[in-house]
């Protein structure tokens, strides 16, 4: 009778491996999907932890239903797999409607991979380096932008606690980091009761719920056909579009009147010569110019000023790590001169603080989604072509295994027992995307954000007004919640002096 038993059981065990599909055809898991809304429910105000959690439970690479679409979710070392090491088929943008009205629907950024991206992707990058950070001239000039917008930020600040006590310090953010990109872009700064300047770079959160992944606009097209709340997201998001387009273009017919081939004046002179001529010109004609300056301007605006946000929060929020800053700086530096970006080795506290603060807020916890150029696979399990996928940057910068309890603020991490700076580790934040879709604007953006530190926390002290919490709204960006901080001037005896005004190492 066991005899018989055993039989049953090895007989049982046979047809059940005979059925299992090969690796490569194991379907991907997931939670079940209800239907027509698929998981979109379940996302709730924060999707990168649901997505987190799931990942928890399903392994890094899991898939979700919203709406119509299946979505392949990409979180931990999975994300370093498929973007570095198939770096092209993971390469893709999905054929979203709300990406076709992102700059007159040439844009590079919400733009499918190919020949034409290709090109536009590489000139858009040199054009954006050779004006930043391409060498020593172009830093300098960069750096210098910078220094007088933080000045006058500065005095505003301190205007603003004269007048008010505490402050909202988000719109005047804002209009400063959209004015250090006008000026590289177009040649031309604005002021902060400008309301035009004010409503143009005013509305990015609004752009941010459309795209951040989970936006249900996309995959719900029917949610179109009767007024309801995301009918109305997508009709600003439309309009909102449509006049930071008019605007850029403006700027760039502007330009074309006035160009002179002798003298590049900024980025969109550059532009307009390079797409005139040879090579590109083939695949990225003159209508590709106002496009490519309202990519480069856009992604600059709500990306940066968010950034800032989160250092001012954090520097109220954990007064103890504001004057270990200020300490720092203040043994390295001479207190009567403004840091350079030269100082950058010097100060190893403030660039620990910098990538601390971008792996601890993850403030683009999830990038622009992606989607498969080509039948591919991950772990084993087959992505269709055309699949949307979504990589989950926060689950990479808050996993328990990579890093000593996480969810704690402490820029000490990334410091070793001499107190310099582990460049293993910087280099594990993972805030600019990887692969073919990584930031160009990473070495701009990290620049600002040195400089704007810096001098800020050189020149100020920030006290926030209670209660301090770190709550934020869900996008592309992770927004804190609205916060008030008084600024004054570290220096007594420069008071109603305001600021000092110059670097002391003469470039
Ligand atoms: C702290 C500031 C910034 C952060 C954290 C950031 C992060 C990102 C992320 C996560 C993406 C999406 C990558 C993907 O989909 O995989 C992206 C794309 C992009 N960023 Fe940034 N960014 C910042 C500043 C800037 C600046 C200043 C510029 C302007 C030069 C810029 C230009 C772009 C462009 C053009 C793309 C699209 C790239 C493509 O699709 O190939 N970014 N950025």
């Amino acid at each position: 009778r066991s005899l018989l038993l055993l039989s049953l059981a090895l007989l049982l065990l046979a047809v059940r491996f005979s059925r299992r599909r090969p690796q490569s055809a194991r379907s991907i898991p997931g939670p079940f999907p209800w239907p027509v809304i698929g998981n979109a429910a379940q996302l709730g105000a924060s999707p990168h932890i649901y997505f987190s959690r799931l990942a928890r439970r399903y392994g890094n690479v899991f898939q979700i239903r919203l709406g119509s679409r299946r979505v392949v979710v990409l979180n931990g070392d999975a994300i370093r797999r498929a973007l570095v090491h198939k770096a092209v088929d993971f390469a893709g943008r999905p054929h979203f409607s709300s990406f076709s009205f992102v700059s007159g629907g040439r844009s590079m950024a919400f733009g499918d991979y190919g020949e034409r991206w290709k090109a536009h992707r590489k000139l858009a990058h040199s054009t954006v380096r050779a004006f930043s950070t391409g060498n020593v001239h172009t830093r300098r000039a960069f750096e210098a932008h910078v220094r007088s917008e933080v000045q006058e930020l500065t005095g505003l600040f301190v205007r603003e606690t004269r007048r008010l006590g505490h402050f909202q310090p988000h719109e005047y953010l804002v209009v400063s980091t959209a004015n250090i990109m006008s000026a590289a872009c177009f040649g031309k700064r604005y002021t902060y009761d400008d309301a035009e300047f004010r409503q143009i770079v005013g509305r990015n959160d609004k752009f941010t719920k459309t795209v951040g992944a989970g936006s249900i606009v996309d995959v719900m097209p029917w949610l179109q056909s009767f007024p309801n709340p995301i009918k109305t997201l997508f009709l600003q998001f439309k309009e909102l579009n449509s006049e930071f387009f008019d605007f850029v273009h403006a700027k760039v017919t502007e330009h074309r009147k006035t160009i002179e081939k002798a003298f590049i004046r900024d980025i969109t002179d550059a532009f307009i010569l390079a797409a005139d001529r040879g090579e590109v010109s083939r695949l990225l004609g003159p209508e590709y110019v106002s496009p490519t300056m309202g990519d480069i301007f856009g992604a600059s605006q709500d990306t940066m000023s968010t950034a800032l946000q989160w250092i001012v929060l954090v520097l109220v929020r954990y007064p103890d790590v504001q004057k270990r800053l200020q300490e720092e700086m203040d043994k390295v530096l001479d207190r009567n001169c403004l840091p350079t970006i030269e100082d950058q080795p010097r100060l190893p506290y403030v660039m620990a603080f910098i990538y601390e603060v971008m792996r601890f807020t993850s403030f683009i916890p999830m990038t622009i989604p992606h989607s498969t150029t080509n039948d591919t696979s991950m772990d084993g399990y087959t992505i269709p072509k055309g699949t949307v996928i979504f990589i989950n940057q926060w689950s990479l910068n808050h996993d328990p295994t990579k890093w000593d309890q996480p969810e704690i603020f402490n820029p000490q991490r990334f410091l070793d027992e001499n107190g310099a700076l582990n460049k293993d580790l910087t280099s594990s934040v993972l805030i600019f995307s990887l692969g073919k879709r990584r930031c160009i604007g990473e070495e701009l953006s990290k620049m600002q954000l040195f400089l704007f530190t810096t001098l800020l926390v050189h020149q100020c002290n920030f006290v926030g007004e209670k209660p301090i919490t770190m709550d934020y709204q869900y996008g592309l960006t992770l927004k804190p919640n609205p916060f008030k901080v008084s600024v004054s001037l570290r220096d007594g005896v420069l008071g109603d002096g305001g600021p000092i005004t110059s670097p002391c190492t003469e470039h």
